[in-house]
This record gives structure tokens, C-alpha cells and sequence, in this order.
């Protein structure tokens, strides 16, 4: 519950503040909902085309949270509504994005003009109202690492230097135009020098989030139930919709990539921390990720297939994996980020923070959500006759 006695990372009393959240209605926009809710005084102006995923947090009136936070049903692109949204708030936090990866080389217009276009109104409001920008970037402006282009067989591959992104030091490495991949983060890049420039210019207060594959429950959609049959969410969906329905998980390019998973709830700490220690977070970019939990895509598939078949109690299929060609699963233009493995320094010198949960765990809590909210779904859309259009 909120407490009076909340205090910052100095000591000082921590002051209830309004936060004006665009894409509060996401994946990590309800869980930050949830926690201010749950666990501080705040009140939060909720901003998003949909608000499903943060439902139970907006009815019935009698939460004891009801008046703290305000659904607002606002597509940026076209609103005059925001920039009254921002001057009431003290803080505003930017997650509003077109995010998932099959659509940054199938709809690159569509991807660019979120992440850049549609922020700009965003970051000049703050910058001219004196408002502070809390602005979710991505690891993605990483890219590949340097040492994706050494030779295969060079030593120079196991050194961290090589390979570790640090925020103040490692260079943006992307493929070429025509790899389309890339147009997600070439735009959070330029937003993000954008922030950074009106910082530099015009003192705007700011910080940058790089999160790196949190996951968790409600993220993306399962396609069919909650989201178009079509539809290509991220891998921790997709993999969950293979096992939901018995089919093997399918595998891009061999699943060779690699990539670390920090629990969403372990992610949360850290921007709560950095809503409440402005003095700390001001002016920094901060990787957000678990280090310690990397794997390859392949691993992650194979853990994930023991997983679900602990909690659920199904046998795990035979032949769990399948291999796919990105061409086949993601179409033209599709590139990948080789290994990303975040840099601590940071958020630990400014902000304390550590990520806690295990991949084990994490997959195992995520999991048992997913059994617990698609499988009868599934089972009844499996059994259905296909409708006839
Ligand atoms: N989940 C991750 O691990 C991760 C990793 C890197 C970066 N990010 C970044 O964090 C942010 C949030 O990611 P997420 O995983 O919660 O994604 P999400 O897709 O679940 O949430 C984004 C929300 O923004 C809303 N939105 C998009 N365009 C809008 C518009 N024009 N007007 C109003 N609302 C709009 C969407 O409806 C959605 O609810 C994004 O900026 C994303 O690029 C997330
Ligand atoms: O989460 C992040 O930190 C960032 O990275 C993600 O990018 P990526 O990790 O490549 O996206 P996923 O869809 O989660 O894919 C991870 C890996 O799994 C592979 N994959 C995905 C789906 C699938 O069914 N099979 C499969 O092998 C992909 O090719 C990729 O190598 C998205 O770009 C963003 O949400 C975000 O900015």
C-alpha cells in the first residue's frame, strides 16, 4: 500500500507526483501501472489506443487506486488532447511504439513514424513546458556487436570488449538500407539523439531506458485468441502459442542468436527508480537487462519446452524444434542482432539496481500465466470447424 513514509535513494521524503504515461496500455505500460498503483502515492494519466491489458487496474470504482489513475483513449499521431495531458503532469514517460519485429521490414513506414515521427510532439512538449521525459529507447540501437564481424575463429570473439554494450562507449551497428530490420532502430536511435540534443541545448531533464528483452506475462498476443491469426508478436509469444497448441517451436535461421531476459516485474524496479530518483536518472541513457540469464534462441526454446511441460503436465512433443529460414518466417528485409549482453555500470552506480529472477523462474511464473489464461481458449478454437468466411 502507499505509504507517507516513502523515501528516495538519499533519503529524502519521495512527493505524490502526476505522471502522464503514453502507451500505458501495453505490455510494460500495465505492469508499471500495477506497481504504481499497488505501491506508491502516484497518479497516472493513462494514455493509449487500448486499454485491455490495464482493465482490473481501472475498474469497478471501488479499487482502493480508483482516482489515481485516468484512462485517456488517445492515438498520438493526431490529438491536439496531449500536450494538455503533459502540462498537468510532472512527469512523462514515452512507451508507445510499434515494436515487434515482423513489422519493421513488412511496414518500415509504419515503424519509423512511430518511433520517430509520432515522438517529436512528445519530446517538444516536455522541452517547452519544463516537463521531464522518462523515453523508452531500446538495446536494438546496439545493433550487431563488433565482434559479429571478426573472423569465426578468432579469440578476440571471447573478449568482453568485443561484445559487452555499454551505453557511453559501444558504437549503433546496423545492416544496410535494403535490410529493413533495421529501420526500428535507426529511428529510436535518432529519437534518442533527439532527447539527448534537447537535453544538451535547451536543459531538457531526461532519461533514456534501453531494455533489453524483458518478458512476462501479457506480453504481445497469442495469434487467434487475442490478436490476428497472422500476426507475428515477439519470441516469447510466439514460442508460448506453438506450445499452447502441440506444434514445434520454430526456430529462425537455426536459433543461433543470442539474447539475455530480464523478468518484467525485476525491470520494473529499475524505472520506478528512476521515477522516483530524478536527481540520479536525470540526464542518463541506462541499459535495463539481466546479464546473467543469456542464451541462444535454440536454448531458450528447449527450456521453454521443458517448462511448459512441467506446468502444465502435458508431455513435451517429440520433436520439440523446427528450423526456419528468416526469409520464410519474417519475408525480405529481415536482419538480426547477433548477441546482446548489457552493460551494468550504469544503472549500478546511479541507481543500485540488480536484476534478481532467474531464467528458470521467470519462464516458469511466465508460463503457468499463459496455461492458465490461453489453454482452454486454444482447446476450444482447436476443436472448433474452421468458420466458413
Ligand atoms: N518489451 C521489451 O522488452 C522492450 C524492449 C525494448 C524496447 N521496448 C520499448 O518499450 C516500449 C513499450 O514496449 P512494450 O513491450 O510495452 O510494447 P507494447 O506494444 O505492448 O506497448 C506499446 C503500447 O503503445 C501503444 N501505442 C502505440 N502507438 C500509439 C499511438 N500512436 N497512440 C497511443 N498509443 C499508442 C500501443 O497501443 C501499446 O499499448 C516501446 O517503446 C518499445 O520500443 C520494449
Ligand atoms: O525486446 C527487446 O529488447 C527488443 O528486441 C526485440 O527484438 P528481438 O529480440 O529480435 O525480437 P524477438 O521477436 O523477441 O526475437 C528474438 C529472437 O528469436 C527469434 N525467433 C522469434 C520468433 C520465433 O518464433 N522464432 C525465433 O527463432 C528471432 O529471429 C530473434 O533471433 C524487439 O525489437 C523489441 O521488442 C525490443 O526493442
Amino acid at each position: 500500500m502507499a505509504s507517507a513514509a516513502r523515501v528516495d535513494l538519499d533519503g529524502n521524503p519521495i512527493k505524490a507526483m502526476t505522471i502522464c504515461m503514453i502507451g500505458a496500455g501495453g505490455f510494460i505500460g500495465s505492469h508499471l501501472c500495477e506497481k504504481l498503483m499497488a505501491e506508491t502515492p502516484h497518479k497516472v494519466l493513462a494514455v493509449d489506443v487500448y486499454n485491455d491489458k490495464i482493465k482490473h487496474l481501472l475498474e469497478p470504482a471501488s479499487l482502493p487506486w480508483a482516482g489515481r489513475i485516468q484512462f485517456h483513449r488517445i492515438n498520438i499521431k493526431n490529438d491536439s488532447r496531449l500536450e494538455g495531458l503533459i502540462k498537468m503532469a510532472d512527469l512523462t514517460i514515452n512507451l508507445a511504439a510499434i515494436c515487434t519485429p515482423a513489422d519493421y521490414n513488412t511496414r518500415p513506414l509504419d515503424t519509423i513514424y512511430s518511433n520517430f515521427i509520432d515522438a517529436l510532439p512528445v519530446v517538444k512538449y516536455c522541452s517547452e513546458n519544463n516537463k521531464r521525459l522518462i523515453h523508452f529507447s531500446t538495446c536494438e540501437v546496439y545493433g550487431k556487436t563488433i565482434g559479429s564481424f571478426l573472423p569465426k575463429d578468432s579469440p578476440m570473439r571471447q573478449d568482453p570488449a568485443y561484445f559487452i554494450l555499454k551505453e557511453d562507449a559501444s558504437p549503433c551497428i546496423f545492416g544496410s538500407i535494403e535490410k529493413q530490420r533495421w529501420s526500428y532502430a535507426c529511428a529510436k536511435q535518432l529519437i534518442e539523439r533527439l532527447v539527448y540534443a534537447e537535453g544538451a541545448e535547451n536543459g531538457l531533464e531526461f532519461t533514456i531506458v534501453r531494455p533489453f528483452n524483458w518478458i512476462g506475462p501479457r506480453m504481445d498476443f497469442i495469434p487467434g485468441i487475442d490478436g490476428p491469426s497472422e500476426g507475428v508478436p515477439r519470441v516469447l509469444a510466439c514460442f508460448s502459442n506453438n506450445l499452447l497448441r502441440g506444434e514445434p517451436l520454430k526456430l529462425v535461421d537455426g536459433g543461433q542468436s543470442q539474447r539475455t531476459f530480464v523478468y518484467i516485474k525485476d525491470a520494473i524496479e529499475a524505472v520506478l527508480l528512476m521515477i522516483e530518483n530524478p536527481a540520479r536518472a536525470n540526464g542518463h541513457i541506462f541499459n535495463v537487462g539481466n546479464p546473467n540469464n543469456e542464451v541462444t534462441v535454440r536454448q531458450l526454446a528447449e527450456m521453454m519446452t521443458e517448462v511448459y511441460s512441467k506446468v502444465s503436465g502435458e508431455p513435451a512433443l517429440e520433436v520439440p524444434t523446427i528450423d526456419v529460414s528468416s526469409k520464410e518466417f519474417y519475408g525480405e528485409g529481415y536482419d538480426d542482432s547477433d548477441k546482446r549482453i548489457p552493460d551494468m555500470t550504469i544503472i549500478n552506480t546511479q541507481l543500485g539496481w540488480n536484476p534478481k529472477t532467474s531464467l528458470w523462474d521467470l519462464l516458469e511464473s511466465t508460463l503457468t500465466y499463459q496455461h492458465r489464461t490461453y489453454a482452454e481458449a486454444i482447446k476450444q478454437a482447436i476443436s472448433k470447424p474452421i468458420a466458413s468466411s
